[in-house]
């Protein structure tokens, strides 16, 4: 585009561009100057200006009485085709089996591809058995067939688009079905059903073929009048004035539009740039000096289970349940994303599920809330088998990686929506709102809309909505993955803080350790679909479970041989094992433990020289080649920590018992 759009290939351009518009709308915009001409003859442009085919239409009551006809069709055809696109669209996204989908939906689209007249006929046909010919819905229901592909594709299209969080989120919020349906999944789909709207009034209004066909000979619809007016009474050019007003109401419904897309658009630029400079005075973030009490403690006595859930039995205390895993496996295809996962998360507890990519971490986390139901074993929920239970009566609070907050709502409208779908009465409703929002420093940015919010902020309203109904867990998943660091880190004291505070249980994931070091209670490392290793931070970096653990959670120095007692065997070399030990072992050596140039060097000792020194602010990072592979050794910096260079030969040593063995 870049190459075509200079010199005379740029003027090419333009003067085909301008060509093509005018040979487009030329003749629909002479029939404006041409209807305001006096006289029957077609002038332009006109010697006379006129309203005379303007008065003309109005006098003639024949013009008015199609009109309204057409109007009537029109309408009719538009619900029907609105209400049975959207419901086919919606039924045939559900559809679990992919080549029924696909049936459905070439049956919905084929209106698009079979000729008009062929439908026309057919219909024709049938209706003139029944005796339906010339009346309002039998016209307004082949309208409504003809126009179905036009509803079905968009709001096909726009669902596919939607992310799937949101139906998800409305479950884990406690919504049923119908109630996501009307008030997640409907009002999303808005803009594509009412653009398929649109579209289905024009196209019935405008209809000649099927109206021609169906009418009857007494039932005139207005096109069906210009038709018949310029074929047999030739050019009346009352034709030219009822044209020009289909024209004008079109511009005036574009102008409409373009006035609201303006104003909504420097309402949202207002917005934006007022919650920029909020963000900037908001307590707690990490750009302001010392951060301010994490959590505004709450006036008054904080909300017990049974004000908010009266649906669910509520626990002793205000405090997450305990959650067992019992041998929870799940596949797919017949690869297991979840394998025999076998733990118990305890109430009030912190723990977060950490793994590279793929390793099933999402998947553990969708069978807990509900959204995919495990292939064996079970779940346990406090003490009640939840591994069949439907998402939205497990009373699990879930925060999303993408928020999934509803863009449809303001800020309180989302907080109060699972208040609302539990049915608990408005005043309680804007207790809990306001509680929930304070707790996230939110409290001012009640009445602002979703999309007019920053990232940080989203994710203290999707952290404030999942805890507004006292969940008896709450599960998140990767929720700060899209914040910077400094945010990142705040938020990740904020979280932990509220839950101390509301002693809620907690299943994070993430594939960051630090971001798990730094959080949790307990660790459940994950790979290839199993959990490895379930334990403390500590525990976890000193005695890891496997050489992928010990991998994973921290840098290790990691050397594979064969155990004798307390050596063990590599390469012709042997190294000290901390325990006795036979058999295929891994001993692992932390950066941190091993010793350079030790003057009580003992026997086994090495030499090592430097590849790669870096230094880190608190940390020197060092990489030696050794007869054992690569190793890596960290020190602690101070003022007079100096770097070593690259080639440098060091003794390298640690002591036995500050070491680690495996079996694996
Ligand atoms: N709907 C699905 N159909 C088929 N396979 C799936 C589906 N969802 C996940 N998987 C597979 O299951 C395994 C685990 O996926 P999962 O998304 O749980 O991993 P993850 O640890 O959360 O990864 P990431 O950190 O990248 O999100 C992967 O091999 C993935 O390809």
């Amino acid at each position: 585009m870049e190459l075509l759009a200079k010199g005379w290939s740029l003027t090419a351009l333009k003067v085909y561009g301008w060509a093509v518009l005018f040979l487009l709308a030329a003749p629909v915009l002479l029939l404006v100057p041409i209807s305001f001409g006096q006289g029957q003859a077609i002038t332009f442009p006109p010697k006379t200006l006129s309203f005379e085919w303007y008065t003309e239409l109005v006098d003639d009551p024949r013009w008015g009485r199609t009109a309204w006809l057409s109007l009537q069709v029109a309408a009719l055809a538009t619900v029907i085709a609105t209400l049975i696109g959207t419901a086919a669209a919606i039924g045939i996204a559900r559809v679990a089996n992919p080549k029924l989908a696909k049936v459905l939906k070439m049956f919905f689209i084929a209106p698009m591809i079979v000729p008009l007249m062929v439908i026309g006929v057919g219909l024709y046909i049938v209706f003139a058995k029944l005796n339906l010919l010339g009346a309002v819905w039998p016209l307004a229901f082949a309208h409504a067939i003809v126009v179905l592909p036009f509803v079905v594709m968009p709001v096909m299209s726009r669902l596919t688009s939607l992310d799937p969080a949101f139906e998800r989120a409305s479950a884990s919020l406690g919504a049923g079905q119908w109630w996501t349906l009307v008030f997640v999944t409907l009002p999303l789909l808005a803009p594509a059903i009412i653009a398929a709207a649109v579209f289905a009034f024009v196209f019935s209004f405008d209809e000649v073929v099927l109206a021609q066909l169906l009418a009857g000979p007494r039932f005139e619809t207005l096109p069906r009048k210009i038709y018949e007016s310029l074929t047999q009474d030739g050019l009346d050019k009352t034709i030219t004035s009822i044209a020009s007003l289909q024209l004008y109401l079109v511009l005036a419904g574009l102008g409409l539009h373009a006035v609201w897309r303006r104003r909504n658009l420097r309402h949202k630029a207002r917005s934006l740039s007022a919650a920029a400079s909020a963000e900037k005075l908001q307590p707690g973030l990490t750009d302001q000096p010392p951060a301010p009490p994490a959590l505004v403690p709450l006036p008054g006595k904080a909300p017990s289970m049974k004000d908010v859930s009266s649906l669910f039995p509520a626990p002793a205390q205000n405090r997450g349940f305990g959650i067992q895993f019992q041998r929870l496996t799940k596949f797919y295809g017949d690869k297991a994303a979840v394998e025999e996962a076998d733990f118990t998360v305890q109430p009030g507890e912190f723990v977060t599920i950490l793994g590279p990519s793929g390793s099933g971490k999402t998947t553990l986390l969708m069978l807990i809330a509900g959204f995919i139901s495990p292939d064996a074993g079970r779940l346990v929920l406090g003490d009640r088998d939840i591994s069949r239970v439907p998402p939205h009566q497990r009373d699990i609070g879930v925060v999303f990686q993408s928020y999934a907050l509803f863009p449809h709502m303001t800020v309180a409208q989302n907080v109060a929506y699972p208040l609302r779908a539990r049915g608990i009465a408005r005043a309680e409703q804007e207790r809990l709102v306001k509680w929930a929002l304070d707790r996230v420093h939110m409290g001012q940015y009640a009445d602002r809309r979703i999309p007019q919010l920053s990232g940080g902020q989203q994710q203290r309203i999707a952290l404030a909505r999942a805890i507004a109904f006292s969940p008896r867990a709450l599960l998140m998943d990767e929720p700060l993955s899209a914040l910077d660091r400094n945010l990142r880190v705040e938020m990740q004291r904020e979280i932990r803080s509220l839950q101390r505070e509301l002693g809620q249980t907690v299943i994070f994931v993430t594939h960051d350790q630090d971001e798990a070091l730094n959080m949790s209670d307990r660790v459940a490392v994950m790979n290839d679909g199993r959990i490895q290793q379930v334990a403390t931070p500590k525990d976890l970096y000193l005695s890891p479970i496997n050489s992928f653990v010990a991998d994973f959670f921290g840098e290790s120095n990691l050397f594979r041989g064969v155990a004798h007692a307390d050596t063990l065997s590599l390469g012709g070399a042997s190294l000290p094992l901390p325990t006795r030990r036979t058999g295929a072992a891994v001993l692992c050596v932390r950066p941190e433990v091993v010793r350079l140039d030790d003057p009580l060097a003992p026997d086994w000792a090495f030499d090592g020289v430097v590849t790669d020194a870096r230094f880190l602010g608190s940390l020197l990072r060092m990489e030696f080649a050794t007869g054992f592979g690569s190793m890596v050794v960290t020190r602690q910096t101070d003022g007079l920590s100096s770097v070593p260079e690259v080639g440098d030969h060091r003794k390298i040593s640690w002591v036995p018992g500050m070491s680690h063995v495996m079996a694996t």
